[in-house]
């Protein structure tokens, strides 16, 4: 199935273009402040495409309609090019930081320009292009779509814990899991130019971030008030020149905005880290030549002892389990798709996610694996990636 329907447009996008003429170069740049549109440059044509709620758009310009183009795709309704005009897909090889005709990476993040994931995303993929994204599901479509190559979304932290959202989407979705990467996250207190702290009586941030300095935010007796990420919270103390709010953001969202930091370090522990997971179309081929882990899903029939027996696969084969998350379906059944039923809905009570080291080319793996399948009554193998042996 091609990824984009074919189908008319039903309204503009709410989205600005500007294209600027090169001298020097045959394509223009284009500049388009929606991250829901993407920009590809393929050999002579270049590829705008759009993910916008239900209207799925895609257009191909060369360097002399590209303007008219962008226009098209920003005002008038339209046909949508065939999936022959989008970028072909990436094969485990091209697990890198950029993909074989030249072009950068593209990589989806959730949040604004100065988040946390966007410098977890230029980490994982340091010569990307990181492109933002509204929520975290935009970002797993956009690479479900073919608009971006990878998404890199965070899935715990040491102070906050797990990101239950990313959980449920990993499920939902069909994207493998092709690396993690850790990042040291160090929040400052930003405030607008002249505004002291003793003037705050509110404090924007995401949830993760104010959890994570609930002691000091606490101390200084300011109201907590959750938006979607970080870097959103000081483009908006910023935005409208709030002089009783501050927000809660890196000293890198502090600079984009220009913000002043009040104050440097506020979480509550010095060692702050965020766990994000690489994501893609295609799983990599694992292997044995550096540390793996793999993270699967499972359930189980109800009964005693049996999430013992679960865990026991891996006790028996001297696997080291490095993360267990539950997730409770019973008031809210999960839609879910996994390897045996070709897509088909089932429903779940709980379910059980586990990371693990060791490969999936790892025979004691597969065993445990095979295992496991025995009594389970659903397993998916979300991915097997290389660990982030970096030091943060
Ligand atoms: O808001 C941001 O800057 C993010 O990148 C999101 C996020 C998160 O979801 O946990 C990422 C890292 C930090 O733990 C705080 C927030």
């Amino acid at each position: 199935m091609a990824p984009f329907a074919i189908r008319s447009h039903v309204a503009p996008l709410p989205s600005q273009i500007t294209v600027k003429h090169s001298p020097i170069d045959q394509f223009p740049r284009i500049d388009i402040k929606s991250p829901l549109i993407s920009v590809k440059r393929r050999r002579n044509t270049i590829v705008l495409a759009s993910l916008s709620g239900e209207n799925d758009r895609a257009i191909e310009a060369d360097g002399k309609n590209t303007q008219a183009a962008a226009l098209q795709l920003r005002d008038t309704p339209y046909d949508v090019v065939s999936r022959d005009a989008l970028p072909k897909p990436l094969s485990s090889s091209q697990f890198s930081s950029s993909v074989s005709d030249g072009s950068r990476l593209r990589v989806a993040y959730q949040g604004v320009r100065g988040a946390y994931s966007e410098s977890a995303a230029e980490k994982a993929y340091p010569n990307c292009e990181a492109v933002p994204c509204e929520q975290f599901d935009t970002a797993f479509e956009a690479v479900e779509r073919w608009l971006v190559d990878r998404a890199v979304l965070p899935i715990e932290n040491s102070l906050g814990g797990s990101i239950h959202r990313n959980y449920d989407l990993l499920l939902r979705h069909r994207l493998h899991i092709v690396g993690e990467v850790k990042y040291a996250v160090r929040h400052c207190l930003l405030a607008n130019h002249g505004v002291k702290v003793e003037d705050l009586k509110r404090v924007l941030s995401h949830p993760q971030a104010l959890a994570q300095c609930e002691h000091t935010l606490t101390s200084l007796g300011l109201v907590k008030e959750a938006v979607d990420d970080t870097a959103g919270a000081a483009k908006h103390v910023a935005l409208h020149k709030l002089k009783d709010t501050g927000a809660v953001a890196s000293s890198v969202a502090g600079k984009i905005y220009g913000l002043n930091i009040l104050a440097e370090d506020i979480q509550d522990d010095c060692d702050n880290v965020t766990r994000f997971l690489m994501l893609a179309r295609e799983p990599i081929i694992p292997g044995t030549d550096r540390p793996f882990k793999t993270s699967i899903v499972f359930s189980l029939e109800e009964g005693p002892g049996v999430l013992f027996k679960a865990l026991a696969v891996f006790a028996l084969r001297q696997i080291n389990l490095t993360k267990i998350e539950s997730r409770p379906l019973r008031n809210q059944p999960l839609r879910a798709s996994d390897d045996s039923n070709n897509g088909f809905p089932k429903y779940f009570d709980y379910l059980f996610y586990v990371d693990f080291e060791a490969s999936m080319a790892d025979q004691r793996a597969q065993n445990a694996l095979k295992h496991l399948k025995e009594f389970a009554t659903f397993l998916r193998v979300l991915g097997s990636y290389p660990v982030d042996t970096s030091m943060i």
